[in-house]
């Protein structure tokens, strides 16, 4: 589950409400982190609290007079020597045995652990030159950091970087995940994750939830069981998918391969005369057909037993790909690199073509596809990732798997998946075929788009994990597993 870092706030007040103090939140959290600090950094010389004015350095307080009664040797440096700007936040001030200096006198030295409690939840704007500075000079050092809720600078609601931000070894972060830990870049900065239960009530944390999730079989888990009651998984299903020339015909059948380890019962490669010899000499469960234009593809289509298409992986750009995607309006599409490209004069074209009933296109761009869709969403750098697929796919009716290191799926309701289970080796050449392909699998299996996408990056990841650093996309095929 994952929590806007806007929520934060509301759930607080809630709470106070309830009769649950702030302070004892604040408390909570405090403990939280000092716990965490003794816990991991025994050999720490001091530790050194970085307190910013908000209710982020009110937990820093607490942690550092937690940490002075255990006897730790510890420092606190404060951002502003003003009063701190909460209620709650002063009180820990207050309380904390620990004078503060101004962060401006802070020379870090070997044997510091710096505890980061400087932004948290109401981070707003970008980090002054004298916060970024000092994240240099511990960089350099080598200093470790443990951040308090998320590293200061990085964004819990899109995980960018305010001019700056820590590289913490370790985060504990309070209640839930925010976005920005599970979006990249902030994923990297925060290391080592803690969630720390700081009492607050469980029903509360479900209101506040936020429409965006991590990507999990829990999504998928239940529709799927739903869909199937004698408990067997999946039916099978008729998965086509298109083949390019003589020249291109690798990616295809990757996309096919995948498609039929994923459980589809039938899957067929549809191309052009010239290459059934390089696809016939590589196949042997998948089949064959050749659709060379138009009249083909519409006399095949007469199969309402095929139940889902790939087209892309290797097609070629063109007219031939819009006219192709055209003719298959009415049915389930995975829409993949050259299909993609092929609508970038007329993205509305293609929008246009699918604008009816539910969502049945899926389309899977990485960032420089999908700026060819998409421009100025794009282009648009203050949105988060998560903003800009869930906008792409209110536009297309479609699926968006927006992918990279931390690939967002979105629908037009307005539902996103985050997904984080891919490892960097999966990052190489024809694995996005595979990709194509476990999603046309799962469609042409009857799953509606979204869950399919969710499930087939899911799965995707998994299968990175199995294969292993040596990763190849046809070693990825083998290991898909569902
Ligand atoms: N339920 C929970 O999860 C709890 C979380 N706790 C902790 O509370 C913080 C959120 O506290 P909040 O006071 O809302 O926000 P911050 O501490 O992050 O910072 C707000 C102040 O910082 C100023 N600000 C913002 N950005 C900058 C910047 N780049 N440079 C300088 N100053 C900045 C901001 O100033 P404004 O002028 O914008 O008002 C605020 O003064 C959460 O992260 C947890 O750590 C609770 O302790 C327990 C419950
Ligand atoms: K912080």
């Amino acid at each position: 589950m994952l929590i806007e870092p806007e929520a934060v706030a509301k759930i607080d007040a809630d709470c106070i409400r309830s009769g649950i103090p702030g302070y004892a939140l604040m408390t909570a959290a405090g403990h939280a982190v000092a716990a965490a600090a003794l816990r991991h950094y025994p050999e720490a010389e001091r530790f050194v609290v970085l307190a910013g004015p908000g209710n982020n350095g009110g937990d820093g307080y607490v942690a550092a007079r937690l940490l002075a009664e255990s006897g730790a040797d510890i420092r606190v440096f404060r951002l502003s020597m003003k009063p701190p700007m909460t209620e709650d936040a002063s009180r820990a001030h207050a309380e904390c045995p620990v004078e503060g200096l101004p962060l401006s006198m802070y020379c870090p030295r070997l044997g510091d652990v710096v505890i980061d409690a400087l932004f948290g939840a109401g981070l707003a704007r970008d980090l002054s030159p004298e916060v970024s500075d000092l994240i240099s000079e511990l960089e350099r050092n080598r200093i470790p950091v443990l951040s308090v809720d998320i590293p200061s600078g990085i964004c819990g609601r899109s995980g960018h970087i305010r001019g700056a931000a820590f590289r913490a070894e370790r985060t504990v972060t309070f209640v839930a995940l925010k976005p920005g830990q599970v979006l990249l870049p902030g994923r990297e900065h925060c290391g080592e994750v803690e969630i720390a239960e700081i009492g607050v009530p469980r029903r509360l944390i479900e209101q506040y939830r936020s429409p965006t999730r991590i990507n999990s079989p829990d999504i998928w888990l239940d529709y799927a069981s739903a869909k199937t009651p004698s408990g067997h998984k999946y039916s099978h299903g008729s998965l086509g998918v298109f083949s390019g020339g003589a020249t291109q015909t690798g990616a295809c059948r990757l996309a096919a391969e995948a498609g039929l380890r994923a459980g589809a019962g039938l899957v067929t490669i549809a191309g052009p005369s010239e290459a059934l010899a390089a696809n016939a000499a590589h196949l042997t469960a998948v089949m064959l057909r050749q659709v060379d234009g138009r009249a083909e593809l519409d006399e095949w289509l007469q199969d309402r037993r095929l139940g889902a298409f790939v087209l892309g992986p290797g097609f070629g750009v063109g007219e031939k790909a819009r006219d192709f995607v055209l003719a298959l309006r009415d049915r389930n599409l995975v829409l993949d690199a050259d299909g993609i490209t092929s609508f970038r004069d007329d993205p509305e074209r293609l929008f246009e073509a699918f604008s009816t009933g539910a969502p049945h296109l899926i389309l899977t761009p990485h960032d420089g596809e999908f700026g060819r869709l998409f421009p100025d969403v794009a282009a648009s750098k203050e949105i988060s990732k998560v903003e800009r697929a869930q906008a792409a796919a209110r536009r297309a009716n479609a699926i968006i798997i927006l992918k990279g290191a931390d690939t967002v799926i979105a629908g037009p309701d307005g539902r996103c998946a985050i997904n984080s289970n891919a490892p960097p080796w999966l990052a190489t050449a024809g694995s996005g075929d595979v990709l194509a392909g476990i999603c046309g699998s799962l469609m042409a299996q009857g799953f509606a788009a979204f869950e399919t996408a969710c499930a087939a990056v899911w799965y995707h990841g998994e299968a990175g994990n199995r294969a292993g650093k040596g990763l190849t996309a046809e070693s990825l095929v083998s290991h898909i597993d569902i």
